[in-house]
């Protein structure tokens, strides 16, 4: 799924070059729950959106579902990101405004799905996480477990080929996190998605499948 060799992604902050990912080679195989953990400013969130196609790399090989990243144009990499990825964040990221139902449906607005379509995979994949029954509360209207979850079909919705999760227990308390990676895991093998990690929590890390620790934008550690 994750075809990595020699990475590099360097920030030039006026005269001193940060190096963010200094020679970075994985291999992460479809169907794994994988972990990226490390101390803080090692390199794990850049690394983590350079697989989503968020960011470009400054020198190396980054294929991630096929797709040769580093080599692709902004509209390539926006229709990568819209079809094959989806994302969940530390801070959720729903829209406050909107219900649960309707924060799960945006990404089939992009994906052009019709409305009827979009409405019932967005019910279907809310039952899947619990929430049918929340799908017409609003996300100050739901607990942070509940929320996540809501992100977590969101995530789904365009049955992307890879899920990358930026903390997604961060801001959960330790009961919540386990139960919410524990939904994440199962919906993973029944959807048959790859899922990428970042964390800090130990704990998770040693639910997942393989890890890498980072330091100083190498890896130090791998099992
Ligand atoms: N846009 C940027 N410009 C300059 N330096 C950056 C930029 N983004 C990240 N860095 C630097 O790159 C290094 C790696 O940052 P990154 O955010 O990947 O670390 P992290 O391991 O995810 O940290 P944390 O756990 O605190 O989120 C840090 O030294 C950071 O200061």
């Amino acid at each position: 799924m994750v075809i990595i060799r020699d990475l590099h992604r360097h920030y030039r902050l006026g005269n001193v070059v940060v190096r963010a990912l200094n020679g970075i080679n994985l291999t992460i195989y479809t169907g794994e729950f994988f972990a990226i953990c490390g101390s803080s400013g090692s390199g794990k969130s850049t690394l983590l959106y350079l697989m989503g196609g968020m960011d470009r790399p400054t020198r190396g090989e980054l294929i991630v579902a096929g797709q040769n990243l580093a080599r692709q144009d902004e509209n390539q990499l926006a229709e990568f990101r819209c079809r094959r990825i989806g994302f969940i964040y530390q801070n959720f990221h729903l829209i406050p405004s909107l219900t649960a139902w309707q924060n799960v449906e945006i990404p089939m607005i992009f994906n052009h799905l019709p409305r009827s379509a979009r409405r019932q995979i967005a019910m279907q994949r809310l039952q899947e996480v619990g929430l049918l029954e929340r799908s017409h509360h609003r996300p100050n209207q739901l607990s942070g477990g509940q929320q996540q979850r809501v992100a977590i079909a969101r995530a789904l919705v365009n049955q992307p080929a890879l899920l990358l999760a930026d903390e997604p227990t961060g801001n959960l308390d330790n009961s919540t996190g386990k139960e919410v990676v524990a939904l994440l895991k199962n919906l993973v093998s029944i959807n048959q998605v790859t899922v990428v990690m970042v964390t800090h929590d130990m704990n998770l890390v040693e639910q997942a499948d393989r890890f890498v620790r980072l330091q100083d934008g190498r890896i130090v550690e791998s099992n």
